[in-house]
C-alpha cells in the first residue's frame, strides 16, 4: 500500500513503497498551513526517497496524457522511413527521433526508440550540440497537445521547486536566488516506446542510470513492473533482484514503480544533490520491459537553466550542520562541513552526459 501524505497527514514511511504526495494544498488558496504540508511533505521524500508520486489532479485531467499516450504511439507505429525523417542526426545530433537501441547506458543498448524535445534557443546552430531546431512528428495534433503538456510540467517545475525550497527552510531571498537559477529551464520532454524485450532476452529497456538535473515528472501508460527503483538498505536483504554490481557494491533492492492514476511519478536529478551537498540523493533507476505490449513513457526533465553553475545552497548546509551537531558531536560537524560538492555548470554537465549517451566522438557536434 502507498502512504498518503497530503494536508495535515503525517508522513507515513514504507519500506518498499514511495508516498504520495498532493499538490493541490500548494495550489489551492494559497494559504501558509496547505504549502508547507506540501514542502514537508516533499522534503522528506526527498531525504528517504529521492522519489515520489504527484498527485497532479488539480492540475490535469487525466485524459491529457492520454491523449498524448495516443498521438506517441501514432507516431511509432509509422514506418521506419517515415520516423527517420526527423532523425537526431538530421539536426544537432540530440534533438529528434533515435532508433530503437539508438540510445547507450553503461555501454548497453537501450530497448526502447525516442523523440526528444528541448527548449528552443537563440540563434540555433545544428552543428552544435544541443543548439538546433526540434523536430516535430508531423502527427496532426502532435506538437499542439504536447505544447500544452511542456507548458504545464513548466509551471508545476516551478511550483515544486519552491515547495523544495521551503521545505529546506529557505529564506524568500534564498529561494529568489534560486528561482533565478530555474525561471528559463533549459527543459527536455522524451517521449519513448518500448517493445517488449523478449522473454529469454539479458538486455535492458533502458539502463541503470541518474537522471542528471533537476525535477523529473513522469507519465507513463498503464504498464505494471517495468520501471525499477533502486532503494540502499542498511542491512544486506534477501532480494533474488539485488544490485548485480552494475553501481557499485551497495546493498540495496529494486522496487518496482507502478503508475497510480491522477499521478506523475517524481524523482530528483543530480543537480538537487549538488544544491543540497548530498543530502538529498538523486536515486539510480532502470527499466525492464517484458510482457507483450509496446509501453509509452513521457518523462518531462524540468533543469536549471543552460548557464547556471549549481552549488551547494545556504539552507542545505545549515541542516547538514545541525544535524551533524546533534546526531554525531563536533567532530564529524568538522568533518561534514569540509566535504562540500564542487559547482558543475549545467549546460557543460549535460553536453557531457548527452555525448556519452549517444557515443559521440569529440569533434562530432562541438
Ligand atoms: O520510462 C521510464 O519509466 C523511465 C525513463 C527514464 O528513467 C528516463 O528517461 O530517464
Ligand atoms: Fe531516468
Amino acid at each position: 500500500m502507498h502512504s498518503k501524505i497530503s494536508s495535515g497527514e503525517a508522513a507515513v514511511k514504507a519500506a518498499s513503497t514511495l508516498p504520495i504526495i498532493d499538490i493541490a494544498p500548494w495550489v489551492d488558496g494559497h494559504n501558509h498551513e496547505g504549502r508547507l504540508s506540501t514542502a514537508t511533505a516533499i522534503h522528506a521524500a526527498c531525504l528517504e526517497f529521492g522519489f515520489f508520486y504527484l498527485d497532479i489532479t488539480s492540475l490535469v485531467a487525466p485524459e491529457e496524457p492520454e491523449e498524448l499516450s495516443r498521438l506517441a504511439r501514432d507516431f511509432f507505429a509509422l514506418p521506419q522511413d517515415e520516423k527517420d525523417k526527423i532523425l537526431v542526426s538530421n539536426e544537432d545530433g540530440a534533438r529528434g527521433y533515435q532508433r530503437l537501441k539508438e540510445n547507450i547506458t553503461l555501454g548497453l543498448a537501450d530497448n526502447q526508440e525516442a523523440v526528444d524535445l528541448y527548449r528552443p534557443v537563440e540563434n540555433p546552430d545544428k552543428r552544435k550540440l544541443l543548439w538546433g531546431e526540434n523536430q516535430w512528428p508531423s502527427i496532426p495534433g502532435f506538437r499542439e497537445k504536447y505544447e500544452a503538456w511542456i507548458n504545464k510540467m513548466k509551471a508545476l517545475g516551478l511550483i515544486v521547486m519552491h515547495a523544495m525550497a521551503m521545505g529546506l527552510g529557505m529564506t524568500d531571498a534564498e529561494w529568489e536566488d534560486l528561482k533565478a537559477q530555474v525561471d528559463d529551464s533549459f527543459w527536455i520532454l522524451r517521449i519513448i516506446g518500448y517493445p517488449p524485450l523478449p522473454n529469454d532476452d539479458q538486455g535492458i529497456s533502458c539502463g541503470a542510470h541518474k537522471d542528471y538535473g533537476c525535477l523529473t515528472f513522469l507519465w507513463a501508460d498503464a504498464t505494471r513492473g517495468a520501471l525499477q527503483v533502486f532503494l540502499q538498505q542498511q542491512s544486506p536483504v534477501e532480494n533474488p533482484g539485488a544490485v548485480n554490481g552494475q553501481e557499485g557494491n551497495e546493498e540495496g533492492i529494486w522496487i518496482t514503480v507502478d503508475p497510480i492514476p491522477g499521478c506523475i511519478v517524481c524523482n530528483i536529478g543530480e543537480m538537487w544533490e549538488v544544491w543540497t551537498n548530498g543530502l538529498y540523493k538523486s536515486i539510480i533507476h532502470r527499466v525492464i520491459h517484458r510482457g507483450s505490449n509496446y509501453r509509452v513513457s513521457i518523462p518531462f526533465f524540468f533543469e536549471p537553466n543552460f548557464d547556471t553553475k549549481v552549488a551547494p545552497l545556504e539552507a542545505a548546509r545549515r541542516i547538514q550542520k545541525d544535524q551533524s551537531l546533534i546526531t554525531e558531536g563536533h567532530h564529524t560537524s568538522k568533518q561534514v562541513r569540509k566535504t562540500v560538492y564542487e559547482p558543475i555548470v549545467y549546460g557543460d554537465f549535460l553536453r557531457g552526459k548527452v555525448r556519452n549517451n549517444f557515443g559521440y566522438d569529440e569533434g562530432e557536434y562541438n
